[in-house]
């Protein structure tokens, strides 16, 4: 006899943890934030806001704020040896691959890595809050032969964060939109980068480790990776037209088109891809340059019409990004730079209220063997 229990291909609405985090409720068409809808905060509230409501569990005022930005400054250094690990590697590694590396590493400067408590859970994230844009801005200039670039405590985390990667000190207006982009990013309730770090936490392993198990999961095209796939395709067609031509395409021969559909909101649009869609309409109006929204606006009435499918946020994100200037391979670490934070707090949570996860299979093989017949 086999296991008789329900298989769910997926885990396709299955509900597999209890979380005062986030929620996403598809009926009311809402990002629950501890309590907030996190796209009515993305329209008054910075990255800082919200890194401050996942962590200590309330947004702050200005000087928990003030607080909270100079501890991130405190952990802008990151231990000479991780980098110089970064630079050992082929230049043809990615640097979500160089990321995960490096988030990795950082485990070994931990003197306190067994201690699982809140306090020091807490340090630990302010540690890879400080660290990981820094690591991901600067390994990209390490594999491409670049001169690193040195954060700068003068300027916003978000405008630092944009300067190491692009070595430019952003506008008031690119400041605002990557801003945005961060908070949108933050945190988005269980998708699998998060649940691969809840089930690695569950044994007791540590932050660093959840996370780098999250870095893995986020690469793949079906989850954060899919943000350096939408560009890379509009960058491939180039024009309207093109685009128009390569999406029949790709549907006439059956192929995903990345930055839509969602497991969650399935037929609905992701509401933060609005956000991003209106930061790319400002952005080209700023630049002059309209070809990229236009395509993207091209490309969501095909899919609207042929497959009933709608953008997610890697969809709009990537041609922002683009036009902030970032270079496309590191569209997937900046997600998940922005996601340490509702990353940490759900390793948090986790150790907090523990179960193991272990679940079962439904076995499908054969049964009898032996050995000798
Ligand atoms: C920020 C984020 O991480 S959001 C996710 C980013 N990922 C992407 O944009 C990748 C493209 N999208 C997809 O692959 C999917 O929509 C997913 C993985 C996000 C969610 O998909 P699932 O819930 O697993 O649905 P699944 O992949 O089974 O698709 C269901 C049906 O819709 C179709 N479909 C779903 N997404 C797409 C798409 N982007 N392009 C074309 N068809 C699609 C599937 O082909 C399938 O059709 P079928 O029933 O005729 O075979
Ligand atoms: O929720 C998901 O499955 C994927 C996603 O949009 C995210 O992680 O932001």
């Amino acid at each position: 006899m086999g296991n008789t229990m329900q298989f769910v291909p997926g885990l396709e609405g299955v509900v597999a943890v209890e979380t005062g985090i986030s929620f996403l409720d598809t009926v009311e068409s809402e990002i629950v934030l501890k309590g907030y809808d996190l796209i009515e905060l993305s329209k008054s509230k910075g990255y800082l806001d919200i890194v401050h409501l996942l962590m200590e569990g309330s947004l702050p005022n200005e000087a928990e704020k003030k607080a909270l930005e100079e501890s991130l400054k405190k952990n802008y250094h990151v231990p000479e040896a991780v980098m110089e690990m970064i630079k050992l590697l082929p230049e043809s590694t990615h640097p979500m691959d160089a990321l995960r590396t490096g988030v990795s590493a950082l485990s070994g400067y931990d003197k306190d890595i067994l201690d699982r408590s809140h306090e020091s859970n807490l340090n630990r994230a302010y540690h890879l809050l400080g660290n990981v844009p820094n690591i991901v801005a600067n390994s990209y200039h390490i594999l491409n032969g670049e001169e690193t670039v040195e954060p700068r405590q003068d300027l916003s985390y978000s405008a630092n964060f944009l300067y190491m990667i692009t070595g430019k000190v952003p506008s008031e207006m690119e400041e605002r939109i990557f801003d945005r982009s961060l908070v949108l990013y933050s945190e988005h309730e269980l998708p699998n980068s998060t649940f691969t770090a809840r089930v690695i936490a569950s044994t007791l392993s540590d932050l660093y480790g959840a996370l780098t198990g999250a870095v893995a999961s986020l690469k793949g095209h079906l989850h954060g990776g899919a943000n350096e796939a939408v560009m890379e395709m509009l960058k491939e067609a180039g024009t309207v037209e093109k685009f128009e031509e390569l999406l029949y395409t790709k549907l006439k021969n059956k192929e995903k088109v990345m930055g839509f559909g969602h497991r969650v909101y399935m037929k609905k649009m992701d509401p933060r891809a609005l956000m991003m869609k209106e930061a790319l309409k400002e952005l080209s109006e700023a630049k002059g340059d309209n070809t990229l929204f236009e395509m993207c606006e091209v490309g969501e009435k095909i899919m609207a019409q042929e497959k009933g499918l709608f953008p997610n946020l890697d969809y709009y994100a990537a041609p922002v990004y683009w036009m902030l200037g970032i270079p496309i391979p590191l569209y997937t670490p900046i997600f998940f730079s922005s996601r340490t934070a509702g990353l940490s707090a759900h390793v948090m949570e986790q150790h907090e209220n523990n179960r193991l996860f272990r679940p079962r299979v439904n076995y499908r093989g054969p049964r009898g063997l032996h050995p000798n017949d």
